[in-house]
């Protein structure tokens, strides 16, 4: 699969927070600047409000003072994946996001994402878990304008790992910028992220090595607390 349009030159201001605060969570102070095709994990405790951060980041929600800026197309795969249209075929829906895309260049492009001739003319809404994903996942990724800041809310959460891998290979092919909220370690590893962020009040930037501590603190303490 190659998504070309994707790409980002690497000086391109793509993500700009000033002083951000949003509405919810402990994020206080957040001032970031993303430029190019920067890879970029957003880490940290339940609640602390990397949802809500996302959530400001597409406009969704209006911080509380601050402000956060986009500079290129976005699209954004929220956890609930409620991008899909349930009467509308597969290949409807990838349609609907993407105004003067022709429709053979869309069926091409659905069966990378392995609905294949009739298999992409079935409803949404009676998929099922993890051909519901890849369809929102093709919906949001073959939209136009091509995404070139990608925005992923908790990806793997509820996911099998076949899913998992069509995740990651879609990603391999995507050239653009990406915000990804996740507690997966194993998978933010293999998706080559160049930037890891640790939200509390402030942004911090942090490595894989804390982030790994840091998880197995967590588990180890909700292990502690299940025993309890
Ligand atoms: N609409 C809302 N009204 C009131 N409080 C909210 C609302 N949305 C989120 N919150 C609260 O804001 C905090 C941050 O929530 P958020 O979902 O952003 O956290 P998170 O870091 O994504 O958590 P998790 O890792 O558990 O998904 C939580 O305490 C949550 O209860």
């Amino acid at each position: 699969m190659s998504l070309p349009h994707t790409a980002v030159p690497a000086g391109r201001t793509v993500l700009t927070l000033s002083e951000l605060r949003p509405q919810y969570g402990a994020l206080r102070d957040a001032t970031l600047h993303v430029h190019g095709p920067e890879r970029i994990a957003l880490v940290g405790r339940n609640g602390a409000g990397k949802t809500t951060l996302l959530r400001t980041l597409t406009g969704e929600l209006a911080p509380l003072s601050g402000e956060a800026r986009t500079h290129v197309p976005l699209r954004f795969l929220p956890q609930r994946l409620d991008v899909l249209d349930d009467e509308l075929s597969v290949a409807a829906n990838v349609a609907s996001r993407a105004p003067g895309v022709t429709d053979n260049h869309i069926r091409a492009q659905l069966a990378r994402f392995l609905f294949k001739g009739a298999r992409a003319e079935q409803p949404a809404g009676t998929l099922s878990g993890g051909e519901r994903f890849r369809a929102a996942l093709a919906a949001t990724m073959l939209a136009a304008p091509a995404p070139q800041l990608l925005i992923l809310d908790e990806p793997t959460n509820n996911l099998d790992l076949a899913s998992v891998r069509q995740l990651t290979s879609a990603l391999d092919s995507y050239e653009g910028a990406l915000v990804v909220s996740s507690h997966d370690l194993p998978f933010l590893e293999s998706i080559g992220i160049t930037r890891w962020l640790l939200v509390g009040e402030e942004l911090r930037e942090t490595g894989a090595d804390e982030v790994r501590d840091l998880l197995e603190v967590s588990s180890t303490a909700e292990g502690v607390a299940e025993r309890n």
